[in-house]
């Protein structure tokens, strides 16, 4: 997807800043900045990391072109000419390390690292966490309705609700990386080669005299596709009985009827019924499709009263992530460079989930060598050896630090890996399918108490002791307290 004309999706008052850099000279000092968020969603005990591809695509395309410029000369009578005319060679010249998209994610863990001068680092915060807070949010909700239902295909049908056009092609491709099998979104199949499914609306049956031709006629217009929707007048008693009718003539012709769909009513119920009909009239491989508001609560609880469903649509309650619409993703300043070497820098705040963790830092999967299994994730300052070269570790609870352990027999997973680094992309970007295969291999690795839908286990992410030693001076520094 060409993304171009994006260079102005971003808060005037980065815009400010960049100005501000400017004038004092500071453009091109560097800095380091953070990716994560603080809470899941959902409940949920991991996120589904999505949106990377976005960010580099959008970062790629990055260029005040004279359009841009414009609208600045005449929004802002304070940027002087000069500014312009600097914007107007602007290029992204930063690193950025992140974690691939479909890797499990935690609070507090850095999701991206961005290293770059202030000039582009402050342009880019706001777009980086509008994608990357939004696919991850859709991403987390499709994986949640995924394990409720992995044996079954998933259909995503959002679009007519999503808010607006973005989110509809994106929230497709977010919901394909965490396991949906296709879309009803014709774009975002084109897009992003997403597989594009199906079925008809109430409208195609309204439009003829009665359901039996309405079905009749289209399954002589699309034999090979045919399911159909059987609830416009009465399910049980002319709907699947019509189907079966279609069914039948197909089979007359070689084919055979791919599905029926349900859209109201019990859906428990009718499912169960509609399957005892199909299968006594010979159809035992024509497929029930489920739509109508459902989440992974719905299904869950169809699944308990054996509902006899084979394929989920799921639309708005996916789409708009309606029980939690949004992620709260932030992008902090960790590192600024003074004197050429980068020096830790902390915000501080009253609550203490917002105080930030300075320096520069590399994520971790500890996966046990005897089992395979993620057994906590691993924050360090990024020149620490020890995990780097798996000696032993202590893991501690920095609330309670006399609560701790320590490791051995593990191996260390880097999770950040470089994406563009000095400007140019360090890799190419991996293939939808390759995302998909690995967010199922990062699945792997998780024992099942922590992907559970209902309470979850809490999965560790722990700092080593050398960066919250850091992180504890720096407190003090801004506090006047006594370190520790
Ligand atoms: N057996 C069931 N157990 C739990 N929830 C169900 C069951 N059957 C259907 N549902 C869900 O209950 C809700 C029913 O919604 P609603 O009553 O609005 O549907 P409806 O009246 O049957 O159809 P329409 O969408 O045409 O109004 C939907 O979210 C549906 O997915
Ligand atoms: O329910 P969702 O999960 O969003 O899935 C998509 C819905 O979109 C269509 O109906 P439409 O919205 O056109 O009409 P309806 O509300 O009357 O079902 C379809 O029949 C599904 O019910
Ligand atoms: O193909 C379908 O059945 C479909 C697509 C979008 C929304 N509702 C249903």
């Amino acid at each position: 997807m060409d993304e171009g004309g994006l260079t102005l999706h971003t808060d005037k008052y980065q815009i400010n800043m960049m100005y501000a850099h400017w004038v004092q000279g500071t453009l091109n000092e560097r800095a380091v900045f953070e990716i994560y968020f603080r809470k899941l969603p959902f409940g949920n005990g991991y996120a589904v990391c999505a949106g990377l591809d976005r960010i580099v695509r959008y970062i790629e395309a990055l260029r005040f072109g004279e359009r841009e410029l414009e609208y600045l000369r005449q929004q802002e009578e304070n940027y002087a000419p000069g500014f312009l005319e600097a914007l107007r060679s602007f290029r992204f010249t930063g690193s950025l390390h992140a974690m691939p998209e479909g890797t499990l994610a935690f609070p507090n863990e850095p999701l991206v690292r961005v290293e770059a001068r202030l000039f582009e680092a402050h342009l880019i915060e706001t777009a980086m966490l509008n994608f990357l807070n939004y696919q991850t949010l859709i991403a987390t909700k499709a994986s949640r309705i995924r394990q409720v239902a992995p044996n079954d295909l998933l259909l995503e049908f959002g679009t007519r609700r999503a808010q607006e056009a973005d989110a509809a092609v994106w929230g497709a491709r977010a919901a394909y990386v965490a396991g949906f099998h296709a879309t009803s979104n014709m774009r975002a199949g084109m897009l992003f080669g997403i597989p594009s499914k199906g079925t008809h609306a109430h409208a195609w049956v309204q439009a003829f005299g009665t359901e039996e031709e309405a079905f009749r006629k289209y399954a002589e217009a699309l034999p090979d596709q045919v399911t159909l929707l059987v609830d416009t007048y009465d399910t049980l008693r002319s709907g699947v009985p019509n189907a079966i009718r279609i069914g039948k003539m197909l089979e007359a012709s070689g084919k055979r009827m791919v599905g029926i769909r349900l859209d109201s009513g019990d859906l428990a119920y009718l499912s169960q019924r509609a399957r005892d009909m199909l299968d006594e009239a010979g159809l035992s491989y024509v497929k029930i499709t489920a739509s109508n508001d459902l989440d992974e609560h719905i299904i869950d609880n169809l699944k308990s009263q054996r509902a006899r469903i084979d394929v989920w649509g799921v639309g708005t309650k996916l789409i708009t992530a309606a029980d939690q619409p949004s992620l709260g993703g932030v992008y902090k300043m960790v590192a600024i460079s003074r004197n050429g070497a980068f020096e830790p820098v902390i915000k501080i705040s009253a609550n203490p989930e917002k105080v930030t963790t300075p320096g520069l830092k590399d994520v971790y999967r500890i996966i046990g060598r005897d089992t395979g299994k993620a057994e906590g994730d691993y924050i360090a300052l990024k020149d620490e050896a020890d995990i780097r070269e798996g000696r032993r570790i202590k893991l501690f609870d920095p609330v309670h630090p006399y609560i701790h352990k320590y490791i051995e027999r593990y191996d260390a997973v880097p999770l950040l890996k470089p994406v563009i680094v000095d400007g140019e992309l360090a890799v190419p970007l991996p293939s939808l399918e390759e995302i998909r295969a690995y967010h199922d291999a990062q699945l792997g690795q998780f024992w099942p108490q922590y992907l559970r839908k209902l309470n979850p286990e809490l999965y560790r992410v722990n700092l080593s002791e050398k960066a919250w030693k850091l992180k504890m001076d720096l407190i003090a520094e801004h506090t006047q307290n006594d370190p520790l």
